[in-house]
């Protein structure tokens, strides 16, 4: 059984229309129109027991208000949605106990209280036993390596301290499901690494599924093997990485630096697609055009001071997937 199951889930949402002009804003407030959002439409998923998932889209797609669908902060205006054998707008209580939310930009933590006494509160509220909560704080002390920072109020903490007291509060009562909104924004490139490290060894030794939403497509292609992409609240694509890479990116790059660019053959089914003083990029499809010939060729016959082959990274597949969709 999947432990995230999804069926045609939609929200609405409904406000009234703006009324321009003399007393608009008094007529806006009597006016019977209604403008209709339909923010998410008719989305359908299911997710697997230890999936990693991220969940993608550019702004207004539809990302938050599906989360808060599955988090059951909102109530769908149709469809379902079962969480772990729950509805989760329907059983806020059980269900919250079963889930972890982290939000990179705020945090749930008590932003005066140091940061053990802020997850000894939430092990009250979680009815965590005295012992299970020592065990559990002991756990995720270690691989979040909190030690250094437990007793210091929330408000001193760096960023990159704060987003792992944030992963610790979530994961405090060994939830299944696991949310991270953008869990990695606004931190520096060390610190960045660090809590991917973590989260993929989370997944790894907790199996918690982790439903991932993020605009930092390093995360997606570090953490996540499956991705489900939504835009103007529909499902665009649900697979894995590499098929979309397949699909829509179906080239490698070989950039090299030759001392006479001049010189390069022209190669069947490679295309120079840029070129700038010495450093020239090549162009070709791995499926019709082996990259060991690509290379062979290119280094017979010249003096190649540099050389890499690159695949186009998810950014610019997905940049390229929303040119497409216009
Ligand atoms: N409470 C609300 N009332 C009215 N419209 C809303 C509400 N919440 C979201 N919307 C609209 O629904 C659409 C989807 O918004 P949503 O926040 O889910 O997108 P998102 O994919 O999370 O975007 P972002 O990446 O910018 O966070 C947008 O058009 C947004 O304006």
């Amino acid at each position: 059984m999947s432990i995230i199951e999804v069926h045609g889930l939609t929200k609405e949402f409904h406000r009234p229309r703006r009324v321009d002009g003399r007393f608009g804003a008094l007529r806006s407030l009597v006016t019977r129109q209604k403008v209709v959002t339909r923010a998410v439409d008719g989305i359908d998923f299911r997710m697997e027991a230890g999936e990693f998932v991220g969940y993608l889209g550019p702004n207004g797609a539809g990302k938050s208000t599906t989360i808060k669908m599955l988090t059951g902060v909102l109530v769908p205006t149709s469809g379902t949605v079962e969480v772990a054998g729950l509805v989760p707008w329907r059983d806020r209580e059980r269900n919250a106990r079963r889930i972890g939310v982290v939000f990179g930009q705020r945090t749930g933590l008590w932003w005066d209280l140091p940061l053990s006494d802020s997850l000894w509160v939430l092990g009250r509220l979680y009815d965590l036993p005295a012992a299970r909560y020592r065990e559990s704080l002991a756990q995720l002390a270690a691989v979040l390596d909190l030690d250094g920072f437990l007793d210091t109020p929330v408000r001193q903490l760096s960023l990159g301290q704060r987003v792992r007291g944030d992963l610790a509060a979530a994961l405090l009562h060994r939830p299944s499901v696991l949310y991270l909104d953008e869990p990695t924004i606004g931190l520096d490139v060390v610190t960045r690494d660090r809590v991917r490290a973590t989260l993929a060894g989370l997944n790894r030794d907790f199996g918690t599924t982790v439903v991932l939403t993020t605009h930092d497509l390093g995360d997606v292609e570090r953490l996540c093997r499956r991705i489900v992409i939504i835009d103007h609240g529909r499902m665009r694509y649900d697979g894995d990485v590499a098929a979309l890479k397949a699909r829509h990116a179906p080239y490698r790059d070989l950039v090299v630096h030759v001392e006479d660019p001049g010189t390069l053959p022209d190669l069947p089914g490679v295309r120079r697609v840029e070129q700038a003083g010495s450093r020239v990029r090549l162009r070709f499809d791995p499926a019709r055009v082996a990259p060991g010939d690509v290379v062979a060729r290119v280094l017979a016959g010249q003096r190649v001071l540099d050389l890499s082959v690159i695949e186009p990274d998810l950014a610019t597949v997905v940049a390229g997937m929303q040119d497409e969709l216009g």
